[in-house]
């Protein structure tokens, strides 16, 4: 309890703080008008049903003289009118209050979904290579909004109906003692035992909807994505019995949880109709007057009707905070530990000494005797791999599969840090000035995303569409080879590429692939196999207008074919996870090496 309360004080700055205590005390002034309302029903009663102690009780022959009645109906008249007066100034109060609670609760739930969005954007890629994107999904989409709605709200909502129910014993104690902690020890023993039998089960039953509610968007993800191949195979059945069993288990898991939630408020309303009953019992054996007896009957009949759904909501609320309590230790890990280095060291290094937009690379880029293994694998997918690449030059990485090849661009990329050994950007740790770099690489990989937006957007992905230079994107069409093919579209630049660019075909989603990378114009093109899905006509295309950008930049290129590393200045060729031969474009022997390995 203490450690989850320490957990959520770390989700509120000083400010959000301070905007909490202010609700606290708005709360706590709801719970006295509450009382106070309830309060005033045993004077009204008293004097309805004996209008004879208007002139006997001290402080209403006070009011009476004060505001000079003439008669004991008018009299009568006015507490009506008073009580009505409050009730419905209470209920503004409490209008607004709510409207307030809503507002701070539901902003920060915005803000936390924001960050959290934000942290797993900016953890390390080796961070992604590890984590589900359908459990990041839903912990930005639904845990934030369990820990806020689920864990907060409830517990401001759980500490107000307290304070009411504290408010209303109060009152009822000073007006009957005996069947006040007759009453107070049934309900709350009632709704203690509930809890300590139900406490687990709550708490599984909030774990599993935490798993499942991953596991239903990772099979919709799945069967939606490859919706291609389930229709070729003749899959959908499973995809759609695995969505169902794991609905089915939410479904179960909801009723349950409902039903818990039911259970009390059955039990304590019996409970409480009993507990009136007996207090009445109690009243009318100490002996109490009439007028006495039905006033606090109708003051112990109002604290019921006004407890009863306070019964019930601090057991729902109690249930909703243990079985959203999951979720705040998710958001917290993700949030607050595991913060690792890489971004870290990134980020601020040594970067202020850099002129960012003015500087460029000249010298080299270089590995020095650099190992890296993926977590939890024994074997290493670079081995004291040790190279230079020199500006300007065009740069081939050859190998069999598996040999390494995207591991060692993703380390110069600066996508995955080195376990030993460092690289090298014109004499300084690639990771000191690691968004420096950002900025001057291109990258294009095996398989390019593209989002459902237009063709200039996604050229100029994650540039705001005014601040897109459209000349840029035509530049870049034109060295993709796909100009000819954007212009003979009746949209042109705004034809929309589809989900994940489904009306374009293979070889035009790599180009828009190309395209993206050479928008930024940068001053080092990285390539991944990009053009291997294209026919051989097309890739001599983009091969031609890639080389055509030879000298003017630095490109790293993994291939397979021939003749996309034909023309390359230094052909690097890795097997097992190590350089194994280095070979320079004038020297003849490149031809023989590549006829050594498996290169088509
Ligand atoms: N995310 C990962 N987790 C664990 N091991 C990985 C991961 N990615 C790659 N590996 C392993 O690292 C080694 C090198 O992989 P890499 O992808 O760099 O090879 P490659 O030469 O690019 O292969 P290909 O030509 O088939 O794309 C392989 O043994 C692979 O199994």
């Amino acid at each position: 309890m203490i450690v989850s309360i320490n957990k959520l004080k770390t989700f509120f700055n000083k400010k959000e703080k301070q905007k909490l205590t202010l609700l606290f005390f708005m709360m706590v002034i709801a719970a006295v008008l509450e009382t106070i309302g309830i309060g005033m029903i045993v004077p009204l009663v008293g004097i309805v049903t004996n209008p004879s102690v208007i002139k006997e009780h001290y402080l209403l022959i006070y009011i009476y003289e004060l505001f000079n009645f003439s008669s004991t109906s008018a009299f009568m008249v006015f507490s009506v009118l008073a009580l009505l007066s409050i009730f419905i100034l209470k209920n503004m109060y409490l209008l607004l209050f709510n409207y307030i609670q809503y507002k701070v609760i539901l902003n920060q739930q915005v803000k936390l979904q924001g960050q959290l969005f934000k942290k797993y954007l900016t953890r390390p890629y080796i961070f992604h290579l590890n984590r589900n994107t359908s459990t990041l999904l839903r912990n930005v989409n639904e845990e934030v909004a369990r820990v806020c709605q689920g864990i907060v709200l409830s517990a401001f909502q759980l500490l107000s109906e307290i304070l009411i129910i504290l408010f209303i014993f109060i009152l009822l104690i000073v007006t009957s003692p005996i069947a006040t902690i007759t009453a107070s020890f049934l309900l709350g023993g009632s709704v203690f035992i509930f809890f300590r039998v139900f406490r687990n089960k709550i708490s599984s039953l909030g774990k599993e909807l935490q798993s499942v509610n991953g596991t239903l968007i990772k099979w919709v993800n799945q069967g939606l994505g490859a919706n291609k191949e389930i229709k070729v195979l003749g899959k959908e059945n499973f995809f759609i019995n695995s969505y169902t069993n794991q609905s089915l288990i939410k479904i179960r898991n909801s009723r349950y949880i409902k039903i818990l939630e039911v259970v009390p408020r059955l039990f304590i309303e019996t409970l409480l109709v009993s507990v009136v009953l007996i207090t009445m019992l109690i009243i009318i054996f100490q002996g109490t007057n009439t007028t006495q007896l039905v006033s606090t009957m109708a003051l112990f009949a109002m604290a019921a009707f006004r407890i009863m759904p306070s019964i019930n909501r601090v057991v729902a609320l109690i249930t909703n905070i243990k079985y959203s309590k999951p979720a705040l230790d998710v958001v917290y890990e993700d949030l607050f530990l595991n913060k690792d280095s890489i971004t870290e060291s990134g980020s601020n290094g040594t970067l202020s000494s850099f002129k960012l937009s003015q500087r460029t690379f000249n010298q080299s880029i270089e590995l020095e005797n650099v190992f890296f293994k993926y977590p939890n694998q024994k074997n290493y997918s670079i081995k004291n791999v040790s190279l230079t690449i020199p500006t300007g030059k065009s740069v081939a990485i050859i190998g069999e599969s598996g040999s390494g090849k995207t591991t060692i661009v993703d380390i110069m990329l600066g996508l995955l840090l080195p376990e030993k050994g460092k690289v090298i950007v014109d004499g300084v740790d690639l990771h000191n000035q690691i968004s420096l770099w950002q900025k001057k690489i291109g990258y294009i990989p095996q398989t390019i995303f593209l989002s459902d937006d237009s063709i200039r957007n996604n050229i100029a992905f994650g540039v705001d569409t005014i601040n897109i230079n459209d000349d840029q994107v035509w530049k870049a069409l034109e060295q993709a080879q796909l100009k000819d093919f954007v212009l003979s579209l009746p949209e042109k630049l705004d034809t929309s590429v589809g989900e994940r660019g489904v009306r374009l075909s293979g070889g035009q989603r790599q180009r828009i692939g190309i395209a993206r990378a050479l928008y930024h114009n940068p001053e080092i093109l990285f390539m991944d196999e990009a053009t291997s899905a294209l026919d051989n006509e097309t890739e001599m295309e983009v091969m031609k207008a890639i080389d055509n950008l030879k000298g003017q930049k630095t490109l790293i290129i993994i291939a397979h074919r021939l003749s996309t590393i034909s023309n390359c200045d230094i052909v690097f060729k890795l097997k097992q996870a190590q350089i194994v031969e280095v070979e320079y474009q004038n020297n003849s022997s490149i031809p023989r090496l590549l006829g050594n390995m498996g290169v088509n």
